[in-house]
C-alpha cells in the first residue's frame, strides 16, 4: 500500500475544524483534498424515487490507488459506484442531484455520452458474467463494438496478461469463457474491462462470489492494477479492504459518507466512534 503518496492531504483537526477553506460544510470526517484527484464528487445526493439512498457525497478519489467503499448493507455504496459510470441511469426511477467530475467534466453534463464514459470509466460486477462467447471473443468484443480492432490479438493478450490470466488460458482461446473456473471468470472480466482502455475501474464486490484462493488472487490482481488504472472497489469484507486499499470511504446507514481517509488511518485511529464502533465490529 501506498497510502499517502505524493498527494496533499488535509483533514480535521480535533476540534472538528477544517483548515481547508475549499472544503464544503458537509465533508466527511477525514476528507482527504487530493492535488491528483481523478473523481471530484460534491454534493451527490440520489434518489430512487422518492427514496433518497446518498445524502451530500463529496468525496476526491485519487488517481492510480485503490479506494475501498465499506459500510453496512443498504448504505449506499453500490448506489455511489453506480453513479460514477452512470450505471443509475439504466434505473428508470433514479435521480441525481449534485456534481460528480471525472478529470473537471461534470459526467452528468447534457453534452455527456454515458456509453463513451463507461469506456473510461470500466466495470467490474459481483457474479462474473461472461459473455457465452469464446475467451478471446470476451475479450475483443469491446474493441469490435468501438472499431478499435485493427491489433486485436494483440491487444486481447495484453488485456488477458494484465488480468493475470493469460498464462492459464492462452492455449484455449477459442474455447467458452462459460467453461472456466468463477475465479478465472471474474479475472476474464476483468480482462474484458480493461481491454478498452479505460481510466478508471469500478469494482462491485468482485471477489465476495469466490472461494479463499481465487479471492487472494483477485485483491493480488488489484493492487497490481493500481499501478495503471485508478480503482474503486465496494466490498463487505473489512479485512480485504484494509489488505487492498489506500483510502478508504466508510458509509453508514442512511446513505451518508462518514469518513474518508488514508485506509491505515480509518483501520487503526479513525475519527469517528461510530465508524470504530462499525470497524470493531460492534454493528453492521
Ligand atoms: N434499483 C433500485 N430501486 C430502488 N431502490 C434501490 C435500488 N437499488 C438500491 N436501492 C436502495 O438504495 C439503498 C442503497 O442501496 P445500495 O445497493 O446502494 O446499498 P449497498 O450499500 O451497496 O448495499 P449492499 O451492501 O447490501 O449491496 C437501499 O435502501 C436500497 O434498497
Amino acid at each position: 500500500m501506498t497510502a499517502n503518496g505524493s498527494q496533499t492531504v488535509s483533514t480535521a483537526d480535533s476540534s472538528g475544524a477544517r483548515s481547508d477553506a475549499a472544503m464544503t460544510d458537509n465533508a466527511p470526517l477525514g476528507s482527504p483534498r487530493v492535488d491528483d484527484a481523478v473523481i471530484e464528487s460534491r454534493d451527490l445526493d440520489v434518489f430512487y424515487g422518492d427514496d433518497q439512498a446518498l445524502h451530500g457525497i463529496n468525496m476526491d478519489i485519487p488517481e492510480h490507488k485503490v479506494t475501498a467503499l465499506i459500510g453496512p448493507s443498504g448504505c449506499g455504496k453500490s448506489t455511489f459506484l453506480r453513479s460514477i459510470n452512470r450505471m443509475n441511469d439504466l434505473i428508470d426511477i433514479a435521480r441525481v442531484d449534485g456534481d460528480l467530475y471525472f478529470h473537471g467534466k461534470n459526467i452528468y453534463d447534457d453534452d455527456v455520452d454515458p456509453v463513451a464514459l463507461r469506456r473510461k470509466i470500466g466495470m467490474v460486477f459481483q457474479k462474473p458474467n461472461p459473455f457465452p462467447k469464446s475467451i478471446f471473443d470476451n475479450v475483443a468484443y469491446g474493441l469490435r463494438v468501438q472499431g478499435k480492432d485493427d491489433d486485436v490479438e494483440e491487444q486481447v493478450h495484453t488485456a488477458l496478461e494484465r488480468a493475470a490470466i493469460l498464462d492459464e488460458v492462452e492455449d484455449q482461446l477459442d474455447s467458452s469463457g462459460l467453461d472456466l473456473s468463477g475465479g478465472q471468470q471474474q479475472r476474464l472480466c476483468i480482462a474484458r474491462a480493461i481491454a478498452p482502455d479505460p481510466e478508471v475501474i469500478l469494482m462491485d464486490e468482485p471477489a465476495s462470489a469466490l472461494d479463499p484462493v481465487a479471492t487472494s488472487k483477485i485483491e493480488d490482481l488489484v493492487e497490481e492494477l493500481a499501478e495503471e488504472y485508478t480503482v474503486i472497489i465496494v466490498t463487505h469484507n473489512m479485512q480485504q479492504a484494509a489488505r487492498i486499499s489506500d483510502k478508504t470511504a466508510v458509509f453508514l446507514t442512511g446513505g451518508h459518507l462518514v469518513e474518508f481517509d488514508d485506509t491505515s488511518k480509518i483501520f487503526e485511529n479513525p475519527e469517528s466512534d461510530r465508524v470504530e464502533d462499525y470497524i470493531t465490529g460492534k454493528f453492521g
